[in-house]
């Protein structure tokens, strides 16, 4: 089999996409949202595999700006749109497109590279690791109840047109994403997104609606949600789906939540993407019946363990020397001094003796602060070298605030 990797063209970019679709299961996707893709790819960064003219691979990448621990937004590489033909599956053109792509981006001098995973277990081996989690709740709204905090009754709720509402949305968006991290600054184009409605992709739900939350004239949270009618026997049984809920306040949030579980007819309130640390979970009366659940989000990769460790900042002073072990981007292997605190750190190489080892998939899922050392460590994917250095490390690695990724890329 005689393949050529290469970057694709504008022209060539509708039969690239097509093999894509083809790969998820045929699935077509709306006009819009195509055309969206088509203009926030980068296309001098854009990979396909071509046999004779016949497109069998892809790896799309992003230009992305991700929020880390202390407020920063550094600039990541965003994977995406990979696929390779059934027909020439298991042969390496993964693995060939992941190995141009890393390069690249290392040459580019992106500190991260970043991508949302069909299935989780496919990323590891080319140093991903997942540093954010997503939580799901489907809420019995009959039985569970908001205990509103003080402050709740005077948020003025009101329903606006998304696409009206958007630019006062994406205001307070921008002014959300350094106080997560994992979240990704909206670069032009991007706000777009979560406008994004087929009505293809409903499964039975409404268009989408848009409840703002305001103080004193003053946006402070928004939800955007569909209402899933259902009629049965014993009663309406409908399911209010909510797309994304954003506040800046904790009257805000608990105000808007109350309202999505007080729509009548509704039964349900389905909330797929939450951040681990969402407040509605200490908000509700009842958690058991929120029917929890926790998936892998957003897959981290230091491309230089310098610059992506120095970029953030760290929740204790911290003085370590990690031994990281990389054997696609070698440049990565060795020893790292990493020193700092919370008004930021330096990464550098050090010949001293290290404190921790570990392989830089695992700096990947602690790179935000999300996933635990110590937990890693109980995995064995960690070793501590120097006595007490691994709880100190967890400790400084740590961010107050969980990380997320609020949707999809
Ligand atoms: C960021 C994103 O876009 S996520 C979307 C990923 N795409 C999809 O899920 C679409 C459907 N699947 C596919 O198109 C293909 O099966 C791909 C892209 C996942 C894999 O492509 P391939 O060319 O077959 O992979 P390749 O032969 O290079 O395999 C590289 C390694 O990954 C492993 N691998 C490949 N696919 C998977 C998988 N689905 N699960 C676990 N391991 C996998 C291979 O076993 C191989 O392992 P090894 O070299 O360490 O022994």
């Amino acid at each position: 089999m005689t393949t050529e990797l290469r970057t694709v063209s504008k022209d060539e970019l509708d039969a690239w996409y097509t093999a894509l679709e083809w790969a998820f299961g045929g699935l077509k996707e709306s006009a819009d949202e195509r055309r969206l893709w088509h203009e926030l790819v980068d296309l001098d960064r854009s990979l396909g595999v071509w046999d004779g003219d016949r497109v069998v691979g892809s790896l799309g990448t992003f230009a992305l700006g991700v929020s880390v621990p202390g407020g920063a937004v550094v600039p990541a590489a965003g994977i995406t749109m990979v696929h390779v033909a059934s027909t020439h599956r298991r042969r390496g053109l993964l693995r060939r497109m992941m190995r141009r792509a890393l390069d690249d981006y290392r040459e580019a001098g992106e500190p991260l590279a970043l991508l949302t995973a069909s299935e989780p277990d496919i990323y590891g081996r080319f140093g991903f690791g997942a540093a954010t989690r997503r939580l799901s709740a489907t809420v019995d709204s009959t039985r569970v109840r908001v205990n509103a905090p003080a402050g709740t009754d005077d948020i003025a709720l009101s329903v606006a047109d998304p696409v009206a509402a958007a630019p006062r949305c994406e205001e307070l968006y921008a002014r959300l994403v350094p106080r997560r991290p994992g979240m990704l600054e909206r670069r032009p184009g991007w706000e777009r997104l979560p406008l994004l409605d087929p009505p293809g992709e409903r499964e039975g739900a409404s268009a989408r609606r848009c409840l703002l939350a305001e103080r004193d004239g003053e946006l402070v949270g928004y939800a955007r949600f569909a209402l899933r009618p259902a009629f049965r026997a014993a009663g309406p049984e409908g399911a209010v789906v909510v797309h994304d809920l954003e506040a800046a306040t904790p009257a805000a949030y608990a105000a808007l939540l109350r309202q999505l579980m007080e729509m009548d007819l509704m039964s349900t309130v389905v909330l797929r993407d939450l951040p681990v640390d969402a407040p509605l979970l200490h908000l509700v009366s009842d958690v058991r019946r929120c029917d929890l659940r926790l998936q892998d989000r957003l897959y981290a990769r230091p491309l230089d363990v310098g610059a992506a460790l120095a970029a953030r900042s760290y929740a204790t002073e911290l003085d370590v020397v990690i031994d990281v072990a990389d054997d696609v981007c070698p440049g990565n292997t060795g020893r790292w001094r990493l020193s700092g605190g919370p008004g930021g750190a330096v990464c550098a190489r050090t010949g001293d003796a290290a404190d921790l080892a570990l392989p830089v998939r695992v700096l990947g899922a602690a790179c935000l602060g999300g996933a635990s050392l110590t937990a890693l460590a109980g995995a064995g994917l960690v070793v501590e070298e120097r006595a007490g250095a691994l709880a100190a490390a967890s400790v400084a690695f740590t961010s107050p605030v969980a990380p997320w990724l609020p949707h999809t890329f």
